[in-house]
């Protein structure tokens, strides 16, 4: 078994509190603003293919063992589309995760406050930053996220949640990401700090099925702790069908780069609803989003590459390991 059973801080863990839903969701939505542009965009080092670790493999759990049925899944391609978790793993090289942390913390200054989800964090953050923006439509990157998760993946079409950088302070309000799943099916979490630096910031996960969160006690052994206490320890969650949360950091600076990622053969299948995004970014920001997402296609891989900027990446690239 990959991932540890929390103990300590198990029950600050479900002390959390949980995203919003239903009528209080349209509320977050009406208050949401559209992220903010930031104008002087700091200096950046260039993002290079060779930053991507060679031949990276974790630990994997199935959606089976998080309880789902094989027929709730997606199936294509002929094989099921069944990763939960894999990792955490090193994804970027020590050089590369440096440069990472680097425009991280450059762009601290442009994070906004929100109380949906994550406490203070930094929307779109790929189109404020050549870096963040060139590594995710890397081809050696996006085949090796790939890779991981088992099927084609390209950075999501709807653009403002598809990189996001969260930042926690030990001081003032407590900074903390809720219990919550997330719109995206295909979400990989890069830690830029090391548990050194900071106390407090377990990522917690609910190691079942969404629906049987509700009423989850604190002695249930199914919350747990993912591993991720490593400065670049890059976690893949189907975060749709995951809860999971982070318990306030007391002390120090903890950030991640959260990137959702889209696997385009599933695009009528994506777990995104319209209330749940605008719920962060508001809703006139969300419908152009939607409607992009949601227009028909014909050739799923070409046409969502190019509503994503991204290159193609086809079930052939995926196998050609
Ligand atoms: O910061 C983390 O470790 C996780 C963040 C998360 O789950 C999210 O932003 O959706
Ligand atoms: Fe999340």
């Amino acid at each position: 078994m990959p991932m540890n059973s929390a103990r300590s801080g198990r029950r600050s863990a479900l002390d959390l509190p949980r995203t919003p839903t239903g009528i209080d969701q349209v509320f977050h939505a009406v208050r949401a603003r559209k992220p903010r542009r930031i104008v002087d965009l700091p200096a950046e080092p260039r993002w290079r293919s060779e930053y991507v670790a060679r031949d990276v493999r974790g630990p994997r759990m199935t959606l089976g063992e998080f309880g789902y049925r094989r027929e709730e899944l997606h199936h294509a391609h002929g094989g099921v589309d069944e990763t939960a978790t894999v990792g955490p793993v090193q994804i970027l090289t020590p050089e590369g995760l440096d440069r990472l942390a680097e425009v991280c913390d450059k762009l601290e200054g442009a994070a906004g406050s929100s109380r949906f989800i994550a406490t203070r964090r930094l929307r779109s953050a790929d189109l404020v930053s050549t870096f963040i923006n060139n590594m995710m439509r890397d081809r050696t990157f996006l085949l090796t996220c790939s890779r991981l998760a088992g099927v084609p993946l390209i950075p999501h079409p709807l653009r403002i949640p598809t990189a996001q950088i969260n930042y926690f302070e030990g001081r003032g309000r407590p900074e903390i990401v809720r219990w919550h799943r997330d719109g995206m099916d295909y979400v990989f979490t890069i830690q830029l700090s090391g548990e050194d630096d900071y106390e407090g910031g377990r990522f917690t996960y609910f190691q079942g099925r969404t629906d049987e969160f509700t009423g989850v006690t604190e002695a249930d052994p199914r919350i747990r702790e993912a591993p991720c206490g490593e400065r670049g320890a890059t976690l893949f969650l189907h975060g749709s069908r995951i809860f999971h949360a982070v318990t306030p950091v007391t002390e120090g600076r903890r950030v991640t780069l959260v990137i959702s990622f889209f696997c385009p053969y599933f695009a009528r299948q994506d777990s995104n609803t319209f209330w749940h995004l605008a719920g962060d970014d508001g809703i006139p920001a969300t419908i152009p989003s939607w409607l992009r997402l949601k227009w028909p296609v014909r050739d799923p891989a070409m046409d969502y590459s190019l509503r994503a900027g991204s290159p193609v990446i086809t079930w052939e690239d995926v196998e050609g390991a």
